[in-house]
């Protein structure tokens, strides 16, 4: 196994793995060669492809059938093909990364997909790395060899093959290529010492064994994967998105992956990871995004998130939805002026009809006309007694067409239906959460004052209102009848402009064509009205994806979350309706918790939903963080829970973490300077400092602008602890490490690839203090 020997060999040095010798034998350059011609020919064969598919596309997006049906499968179609090219657009310059060789004397290529000749047999050229025959290349080792003798890694350059790393699994096997990677790990260790480029990269080609079990877990119900910093989990999770994709392609492109990060920088970093593998049927997004229509960018105080992530919000606004369900109070009656006389709503009338319009058992809205109903007709039954009485005591005088009369004059009376309104009124989501935030009821004085906001128009959403939105569209539902039938009545329409214009076509064809043409089929013989108006409709183009961002209701296939820890019960349950199947991935590491946020535990987070229906595994091994660095961070960390064990760092740089002690007014200008001394050509530096400091820090810092979202890309970030979270880079100065809280601390130290530095004016927490002692003189300032 990779990691075990990486692990076993102690730490490795940037000199250790450098790639090929400096002379290649003869054999060297021929494997060279051959695995070049190769290529060359898969290059080949994709660009026949890709022409193929670009008019495969074209052809799908003709419209055809009349029905739903036809349309979605024709949808679904454009879909599948514009997936296909999009994902041989995406593997160019990187198709292929390796080879396995069987002791039977078999030999596959792997790459990014798969791809067949294109002969009667359509035999297999490349292997795409999540089918079952690429399997070993990621687990074989000498002592379970899967079959292999040997496995090959393939480096490339655009379409330049440029180095290869062979692993002999068959020790017993004589036979050298010149190319022998001794220790199997050099390909991963050079890329986890490549310079940083703000975004993810896919990690494909080096997919290590514990990786690879969670990433192809059969279990498709919730799968939970813990694990410190620099694990792989989010790289994990991508996979995994990808190999389910892969596996249950027809249903999962249909219903779409989703896949919810905690901000945008973050979401702009992981973009690009599922495209490289050619998946495109993704929908990236914060849970402050999973609102349709509306883009959060207020903020909360940490409290007021809090108290808005409670699970008791959705009982309060349950209980607030039924306060919106009133009836008069008794002795006070409405009344409302009708031109047969006055019309009476009384407690009884309205609390009769509210029990029976709550009885339905429908959402608000959806009630809405139940009560409407019944309080029409009472106020009918109310005049019909008043009017029609027999002064003689006999049977009501009044005639069936009379009541009716009468019970349609009540329903055409806006002040009737304005009483009601008053008493049952239609409710949007905005307007019942922005009334509900001005007066919070349900809750205690305290935190009712946390979560407490005017009404303001527009709203200045926060993300923790999203699941709020939410909650109460499901409580209040859409009474979407009305759309329904305007959709039904322009489908009609269009019908009859199409039989005006085959009708006119009949016309001119029977002026033009009589007798002469009668070969010539008119457009009636091969199209009919229906079909016709279908044509003038837009098709509808748009990937599952796009149509999962536009619609709240969209039940998804599968659900990523990274940073799973952090999400409040409220986004929750909100995740949750999104995915009624409950297939999902939660990637998270509980000691990266915000002190304030989350849940507890994952059983907390999951038992309401599953019970213990989920799966838990872990990552034990750090790919991203030195040892070096690593061991300065679990120092903090163990200063609060002594027995807390780090993941292993999978290698040693050899530089020492530095910390520099100034005095308070000179600090923005020791980390100007710093930073200036570090900004790498390749690569990236950030510096993550408390926000008070980040607009002295930022009128310093070449290119950097303060507060926004950062531009990952720029070879120099400043951030907050909370907006570095899951994010990397080559270089970190951390600045006044003593005003983050515990888990903040962690997650900052942890996001380097290559060296850490800390400036500091208030004294160092002492875990840190401890274990630099002795070394900030000798660091480099
Ligand atoms: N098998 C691998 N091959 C190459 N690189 C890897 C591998 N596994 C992880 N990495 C790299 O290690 C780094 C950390 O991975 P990732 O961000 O997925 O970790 P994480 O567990 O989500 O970390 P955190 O909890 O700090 O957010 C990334 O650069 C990733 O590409």
């Amino acid at each position: 196994m990779h990691t075990e020997k990486a692990l076993r060999r102690g730490l490795s040095t940037k000199n250790e793995i450098t790639g090929q010798g400096a002379v290649l034998s003869n054999r060297g350059s021929a494997e060279l060669q051959h695995e070049q011609e190769y290529l060359d020919r898969l290059y080949t064969r994709v660009d026949a492809l890709r022409g193929r598919t670009a008019s495969a596309v074209r052809e799908a997006q003709q419209p055809e059938g009349s029905t739903q049906q036809a349309r979605v499968e024709r949808d679904v179609r454009v879909a599948e093909r514009s997936g296909l090219l999009a994902a041989l657009n995406a593997v160019d310059g990187s198709l292929c990364f390796g080879r396995i060789d069987r002791t039977d004397g078999a030999s596959y290529h792997i790459g990014r997909i798969g791809i067949r000749e294109d002969d009667t047999e359509r035999t297999p050229v490349l292997i795409d790395w999540r089918a079952p025959v690429a399997r070993p290349f990621y687990l074989a080792t000498g002592h379970t060899t899967m079959g292999l003798r040997r496995r090959r890694h393939l480096t490339t350059r655009g379409r330049t093959v440029t180095e290869i790393h062979d692993e002999l699994l068959d020790l017993g096997d004589e036979e050298r290529t010149g190319h022998e990677d001794p220790t199997g790990d050099a390909v991963l260790l050079a890329s986890l010492d490549a310079a940083r480029t703000g975004r993810m990269n896919d990690i494909v080609r080096t997919i290590q064994a514990e990786q690879d079990r969670i990433i192809r877990a059969p279990h498709r119900g919730v799968l939970v994967v813990e694990g410190g910093p620099g694990t792989g989990k989010t790289a994990v999770a991508l996979h995994r998105a990808a190999f389910l994709l892969y596996e249950h392609r027809e249903s999962l492109a249909r219903r779409a992956v989703l896949i919810v990060g905690p901000n945008p920088a973050f979401l702009a970093y992981i973009g690009e990871v599922l495209p490289s593998l050619g998946e495109t049927g993704v929908l990236l997004s914060t849970l402050g995004e999973l609102y349709p229509g509306l883009t959060a960018q207020g903020t909360d105080t940490p409290r007021a998130a809090v108290v808005k992530g409670r699970e008791e919000m959705a009982e309060a606004l349950r209980r607030a939805v039924r306060d919106r369900q009133q009836v008069p109070e008794p002795g006070e009656p409405l009344v409302v002026p009708h031109d047969d006389g006055d019309l009476v709503i009384d407690w009884h009338l309205a609390d009769e009809a509210r029990e029976a319009a709550r009885a339905a058992g429908l959402q608000h809205n959806l009630a809405r006309p139940h009560f409407a109903f019944r309080v029409l007709d009472a106020l009918t039954a109310q005049l019909v007694e008043r009017i029609g009485t027999d002064p003689y005591g006999g049977p009501n005088l009044l005639g069936a067409d009379d009541v009716a009369q009468l019970g349609k004059a009540i329903a055409a009376n806006p002040d009737v239906h304005a009483a009601i309104a008053d008493l049952w009124p239609e409710l949007t989501p905005e307007e019942f959460v922005a009334d509900y935030l001005a007066d919070p009821v349900y809750l205690d004085e305290r935190d009712a004052e946390a979560i407490r906001r005017p009404a303001t128009e527009p709203a200045d959403w926060t993300a923790a209102d999203v699941p709020l939105l939410d909650e109460a569209a499901e409580l209040l539902g859409v009474d979407d009848s009305a759309q329904r039938a305007a959709a039904e009545a322009g489908r009609q329409e269009r019908i009859a402009y199409a039989e005006g214009v085959l009708e006119v076509a009949r016309g001119s064809e029977s002026y033009e064509f009589e007798d002469a043409e009668s070969e010539i089929l008119g457009a009636h013989d091969v199209i009919d009205a229906e079909r016709m108006a279908e044509r003038h409709e837009e098709a509808d183009h748009r990937t599952a994806a796009e149509r999962a961002a536009a619609d709240r209701t969209w039940a998804f296939g599968h659900i990523v979350v990274d940073e799973a820890q952090e999400l409040s019960p409220m986004a929750w349950r909100l995740l949750m309706r999104r995915c009624p199947t409950r297939s999902m991935t939660l990637v998270g590491d509980p000691v990266q918790t915000g002190e304030e946020a989350g849940v507890g535990s994952w059983d907390g987070i999951l038992r309401p939903y599953l019970g213990d229906r989920w799966e838990h595994t872990r990552l034990g091994v750090n790919y991203r963080t030195p040892a070096e660095i690593m061991e300065l961070a679990a120092a903090v960390v163990r200063a609060r829970h002594p027995g807390f064990a780090p993941p292993s760092s999978v290698r040693s740089t050899g530089t020492r973490p530095w910390a520099r002690q100034v005095p308070v007014g000179e600090l923005p200008a020791a980390v100007a300077a710093s930073a200036a001394a570090r900004i790498p050509e390749e690569g990236r530096l950030a510096v993550i400092a408390p926000r008070r400091l980040h607009e002295a820090l930022a009128a310093r810092l070449p290119g950097v602008v303060a507060g926004g979202e950062p531009d990952l890309t720029r070879h120099l970030v400043l951030l907050g602890p909370r907006q570095a979270k899951g994010l990397e880079f080559d270089r970190v100065l951390v600045v006044e490490p003593g005003e983050f809280g515990t888990s903040d601390l962690y997650v900052a130290l942890t996001r380097a690839t290559q060296s850490l530095g800390l400036l500091h004016a208030a004294p160092l927490p002492a875990p840190l203090a401890e274990v630099l002692a002795g070394e900030e003189a000798a660091g480099p300032a």
